[in-house]
């Protein structure tokens, strides 16, 4: 597990470091961290073009102290200062010391013809977007041949939130020191941010644990655990589908598909969408009946296609008024923002999954801080909330949280919600703690998505199709396997 740590956290790390008189080590393990990740993107430094864009605090003094490392090899270094009088001193000196040049936003700063622009205008202690100079500095950057890269985090980017005010610096790459922080992987930061590369500069003694995570394969390879010996196909857990309707099977059919296919114990089916799921996966047990009709059940999925109608919301109803866990997808989320109480007072753990437009149903939009919005929600409402979006977040009742690192933009096809909630359903029905295992789903969803999409575009049925070869991958170590860029 990646732990994912606030701004602050990170301040109270280096504190106890810097209380130590460790300031300058701090800086020069962050500087040299940075330098390496930059010569290892320029494959040489040699003759190689870089430009500094340098702020006025600590941020600015790790790009001018990495920018020496690689004028001493042999890089033609440009340092942009936006406030001369307040820039790095020692850096400052270092850089000069190493042959490199220095000059202010209106001068000859190298961004058309650089090989590499780093970003150190702003890093933690930066509020807001960037100011019209940086701006328009930024914007060069990323238009420019340079490849962009941040220092510890893209400028203008709000480093715990992702969320972006105004400007703010494209970066392909980012450096970011001490610990990931979640701004660099959730909401808009995540485009920002590009692939983030992690330099331990000796903080994780002193960091508090982390509230927000990101699953890795391992962590994911635990919940797809093959079976054992004794076990059968009652023992690994049962899910229950309410989804679809006769008219409208589809959903129902994705959502049992992805159930079966992700873990091949057994998957009950209730409703009017029998007769198609009957016909698509003959493996199913299937019942037209109500809930109480398909037999035992470990956990159930509802909503996918079931509709919002009196019926619908007695169905919904006794699946939550079970002590079994459930996933409150699609048309289930809409009767449950109408009737919030139908999960407020459950026992068992309750999933609900929704996208910006069902979450906004339940009172107030996602806004900038995707995190803190799915946690607030969770909070009311005492139940799990996996918040989809390119980095999907999921967010328990008590304020630990996960953000999803494998999510792409082939996933938004139509009938992938359903596809999701089947996975998710049937890893819930094995009884692993509920957030943990909703972030292993989506995590798993996204790497479906990614191994479908080397093929080309993709419709939902792909993902089913692919979920055993992911399993497979996922369970076998899959991140080198499928190019985890990873911290
Ligand atoms: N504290 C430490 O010991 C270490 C800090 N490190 C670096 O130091 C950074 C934090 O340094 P600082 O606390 O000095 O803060 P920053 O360098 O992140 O930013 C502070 C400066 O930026 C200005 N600023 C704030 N918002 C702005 C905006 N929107 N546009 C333009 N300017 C803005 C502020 O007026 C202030 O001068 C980290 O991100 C990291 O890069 C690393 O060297 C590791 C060690
Ligand atoms: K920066």
């Amino acid at each position: 597990m990646i732990g994912l740590s606030t701004a602050a956290e990170v301040r109270a790390a280096e504190d106890v470091l810097l209380a130590a008189g460790r300031e300058g080590a701090l800086m020069q393990r962050a500087a040299t961290g940075l330098a390496v990740v930059c010569l290892r993107l320029l494959g040489r430094a040699h003759g190689a073009r870089v430009t500094l864009l340098v702020g006025a605090g600590n941020n600015g003094g790790d790009a001018l102290f990495a920018g020496a490392q690689l004028a001493a090899r042999g890089a033609r270094v440009t340092a942009v200062l936006f406030d001369a009088d307040r820039a790095h001193p020692a850096g400052l000196a270092a850089l000069r010391r190493a042959g490199g040049r220095v000059t202010g936003p209106e001068g000859p700063d190298g961004l058309d013809r650089a090989d590499l622009v780093l970003d150190g205008i702003v890093g933690i202690g930066g509020r807001g977007g960037l100011r019209t100079e940086a701006a328009r500095l930024a914007e060069r950057a990323a238009t420019g041949p340079g490849l962009t890269v941040a220092v510890d985090v893209p400028s203008g980017v709000d480093a715990d939130t992702g969320a972006v005010e105004g400007a703010a610096f494209a970066a392909v790459h980012t450096v970011t020191f001490g610990a990931v922080k979640p701004g660099l992987v959730v909401g808009e930061g995540r485009g920002y941010a590009g692939t983030v590369h992690l330099v331990d500069i000796g903080l994780a003694p002193h960091l508090a644990p982390a509230r927000a995570h990101q699953l890795t394969d391992a962590d994911v390879a635990a919940h797809l655990e093959p079976p054992g010996p004794t076990d059968d196909k009652y023992s690994r857990g049962v899910v229950g589908v309410v989804a679809g309707s006769a008219v409208y099977p589809g959903a129902a059919v994705l959502c049992t598909g992805a159930a079966l296919r992700t873990r091949p114990g057994l998957v009950r089916y209730a409703g009017t969408a029998a007769d198609g799921v009957r016909a698509a996966w003959p493996e199913a047990i299937v019942t037209d009946g109500r809930p109480g009709d398909a037999g035992r059940v470990q956990a159930w999925v509802a909503g996918p296609g079931m509709g919002t109608d009196d019926d619908a919301r007695s169905v919904l109803a006794e699946v939550l008024a079970t002590d079994l866990p459930v996933v409150v997808d699609a048309d289930a989320l809409t009767m449950a923002a109408r009737e919030p109480d139908l999960v407020r007072g459950r026992t068992a753990p309750t999933v609900l999954t929704p996208h910006d437009r069902e979450f906004e149903r339940f009172g107030v939009p996602v806004g900038g801080d995707r995190i803190s919005s799915a946690r607030r929600l969770a909070a009311d409402l005492g139940a799990v909330v996996l918040l989809k979006g390119d980095a999907t977040v999921v967010a328990a009742p008590d304020g630990t949280a996960f953000v999803n690192a494998t999510g792409t933009s082939d996933l938004a096809t139509a009938g992938s919600g359903d596809v999701l909630s089947g996975v998710l359903g049937s890893l819930l029905a094995a009884g692993t703690p509920a957030a943990e295992t909703a972030a292993a789903a989506a995590h798993l969803h996204g790497r479906a998505g990614q191994i479908a999409a080397a093929r080309g575009p993709i419709l939902a049925s792909d993902l089913v199709r692919v979920l055993p070869d992911t399993v497979g991958r996922v369970r076998g170590g899959g991140d080198a396997l499928l190019g985890h860029s990873g911290a």
